[in-house]
């Protein structure tokens, strides 16, 4: 017997990053091959237009598992019922700007669909805020939805995580897929701490510390950390726009990781609401090594931190204890 149909949310479906996630999800990318999806789409009225161009592509591409489509301006409507909601309405930023500059733009759209999807959306539902600054806006859709539950909200390291590995690879001219368990820390900004303390590398003889294969200290903590700062930046020039399709195809990792569970030894990075663990301050949706298991994800523990991790752990959760209370004087 087929399963019955999940609704899936994505906002600021007529955009770049929309475009290029929306035919992910209808194929199937973000909850399994078998799982039948129903996309609802939202945008605001000057892209209603567009976003009924999209309605009309999803149709026309004719995907098995894409059950109904609802196009929409209206945030009630687009919010209710759904399983998941992928928040990617919002103003990217432009050459030269810090995410943080587009802030009070982006929150206050997180303010005002908090409220939308706290009444209509299900009540288990699982929030990913993609649109920056991601950390902050999904702070403030907690705190402007308190009855959805803390864990259901997070926000998109998964990008900056999978550029971590993708430059492991690069660099040690391996196979993306044989490297694992890289860390981002913090917020997704240029002060965010990628990591690789911990990180290994599959080979013919088992597995490996990357730092070891790697046998450059130097370039692990210059370089490489400053390429996976950047790395957004990097891409609004070479573009002119702000990375989309690996944006899109890091939302569904997101996703599919958090409901259908992480491999056994794996772990992912996730912007999630800090319980104080390694020291960081609740209150922040802070970027934490994280493993899923039956839709639940957990941060995890026991990891050992040198002097260098924790001074760049406390400075990217500092600048996230300044963008809150930004956000805040934004809102009022
Ligand atoms: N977290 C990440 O890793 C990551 C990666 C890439 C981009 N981003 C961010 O994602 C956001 C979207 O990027 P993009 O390239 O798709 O931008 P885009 O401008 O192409 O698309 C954004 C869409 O959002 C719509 N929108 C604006 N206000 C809205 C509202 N109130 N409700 C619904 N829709 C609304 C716009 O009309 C537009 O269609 C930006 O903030 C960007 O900086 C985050
Ligand atoms: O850097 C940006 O502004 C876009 C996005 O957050 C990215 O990391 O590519």
């Amino acid at each position: 017997m087929s399963k019955n149909a999940v609704r899936v949310l994505v906002t600021g479906a007529a955009g770049q990053i929309g475009y290029a996630l929306v035919p992910m999800v209808a194929r199937g990318a973000m909850l399994g091959p078998d799982q039948p999806v129903i996309l609802h789409i939202l945008d605001i009225e000057p892209a209603a237009e567009a976003l009924n161009g999209v309605k009309m592509e999803l149709i026309d591409a004719a995907f098995p598992l894409l059950k109904d489509v609802i196009a929409t301006t209206d945030v009630v409507e687009a919010c209710t019922g759904v399983d998941i909601a992928v928040m990617v309405g919002g103003f990217p930023r432009k050459e030269g700007m810090e995410r943080k500059d587009v802030m009070s733009k982006n929150v206050s759209i997180h303010k005002a669909q908090a409220s939308a999807l706290e009444k209509h959306a299900n009540t288990d539902c699982k929030v990913l805020v993609v649109a920056n600054p991601a950390n902050t806006n999904a702070l403030i859709l907690k705190e402007f939805a308190p009855s959805i539950p803390e864990k259901n909200i997070t926000c998109l390291t998964r990008l900056d995580h999978n550029r971590a590995l993708g430059q492991i690879s690069e660099r040690l001219d391996i196979q993306v897929s044989d490297v694992k368990n890289v860390i981002i820390w913090g917020n997704h900004s240029s002060t965010q701490y990628p990591d690789v303390s911990h990180a290994t590398v599959t080979s013919s003889d088992g597995q490996k510390p990357a730092r070891e294969l790697i046998a450059d200290d130097q370039w692990l903590r210059t370089e490489f950390i400053k390429t996976v700062q950047q790395r957004g930046a990097d891409i609004i020039k070479a573009r002119k726009l702000s990375s989309a399709l690996s944006a899109a195809s890091s939302a569904c990792d997101h996703i599919r990781d958090w409901v259908l569970g992480t491999p056994k030894g794996t772990w992912v990075s996730m912007g999630v609401y800090s319980d104080g663990s390694y020291g960081i301050p609740s209150g922040l949706i802070y970027s934490f090594p994280v493993t899923c298991e039956k839709g639940e994800w957990s941060i995890v523990q026991g990891l050992k931190i040198d002097e260098f991790s924790r001074t760049k752990m406390d400075a990217t959760a500092n600048e996230l204890i300044e963008e809150k209370s930004l956000a805040y004087s934004c809102l009022n």
